[in-house]
């Protein structure tokens, strides 16, 4: 297989860096030689710098949740990439849809930050994913170009491999209600279909899509063995070092 897969754990506002110390331990235990898959988890801001000591060495990687796209300045309350790349990250996640929602983030603004952590060598795990009312007017795979396509405006073909995207429909996050193999497959054969025209064959076969909204251990298996599923982007399943775990096992076994 041409695209290694690759398991992402988005804490989200979960774990003071006092409670994220012994999840980063064990998963790190468990799994940090793990080397047929990638790993990454993206602790809140306050507990990168513990996680990012934890981690240090083995082959878990450590991500961010966002980013400001400026190197510096008058933003109070931001963070810059050169503060994450300080604290040891490697990859950010950018446009969660979390983030699309409660906080006004849109395609350009995303498309600055994406743009800006490439530049900062910060990998972007890239965000789309339609609403449910978007999905039951039909316009789920319009609603998802835009996205990544405005979202991927001015990343060069050199840049493009370092692009993670994750497709998480918005219905399936947090709600228990996982997209059917065929759904999440459709739209990530789509999302590749995308790449291929912006990014020719060559590189587009190269980009992981992750699948993210209610992955868990009993559905993963199946997700993953999808011809365009290159893993998954967990919140919940990610918050437990042995759900986890079986997710990071699901991925080895479907590569
Ligand atoms: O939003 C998600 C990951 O970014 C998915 O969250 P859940 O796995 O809790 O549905």
């Amino acid at each position: 297989m041409i695209r290694k897969k690759l398991i992402a754990g988005n804490w989200k506002m979960n774990k003071t860096a006092t409670e994220a110390a012994p999840l980063a331990q064990e998963i790190v235990a468990a799994a940090g030689r793990n080397t047929d898959v990638d790993i990454v988890v993206c602790p809140p801001f306050t507990a990168l710098e513990t996680v990012g000591k934890i981690v240090d060495g083995s082959s878990v990687k450590l991500g961010a949740q966002n980013m400001h796209h400026e190197a510096s300045g008058a933003y109070t309350g931001e963070i810059s990439a050169a503060m994450l790349r300080d604290l040891f990250a490697s990859y950010v996640l950018l446009g969660h849809s979390e983030r699309r929602s409660y906080f006004g983030e849109t395609d350009a603004f995303i498309n600055k930050k994406v743009t800006a952590s490439l530049k900062n060598q910060l990998k972007p795990i890239l965000c789309v994913g339609e609403t449910l009312a978007e999905r039951e007017a039909g316009t789920t795979l319009k609603v998802v170009q835009t996205q990544v396509e405005v979202g991927l405006e001015g990343v060069s073909n050199d840049d493009i491999t370092n692009v993670v995207i994750a497709y998480e429909p918005v219905w399936a996050i947090g709600t228990g209600k996982v997209a059917t193999t065929e759904q999440a497959q459709e739209v990530h054969a789509f999302i590749r279909e995308l790449l291929t025209k912006l990014y020719g064959e060559a590189l587009a076969q190269k980009i992981r899509i992750l699948y993210g909204g209610s992955m868990k251990p009993a559905n993963a298996p199946e997700l993953l063995a999808q011809k365009d599923i290159d893993g998954g982007l967990i919140g919940g399943a990610a918050l437990e070092s042995r759900s986890f775990l079986e997710l990071i096992n699901a991925a080895a076994a479907a590569k």
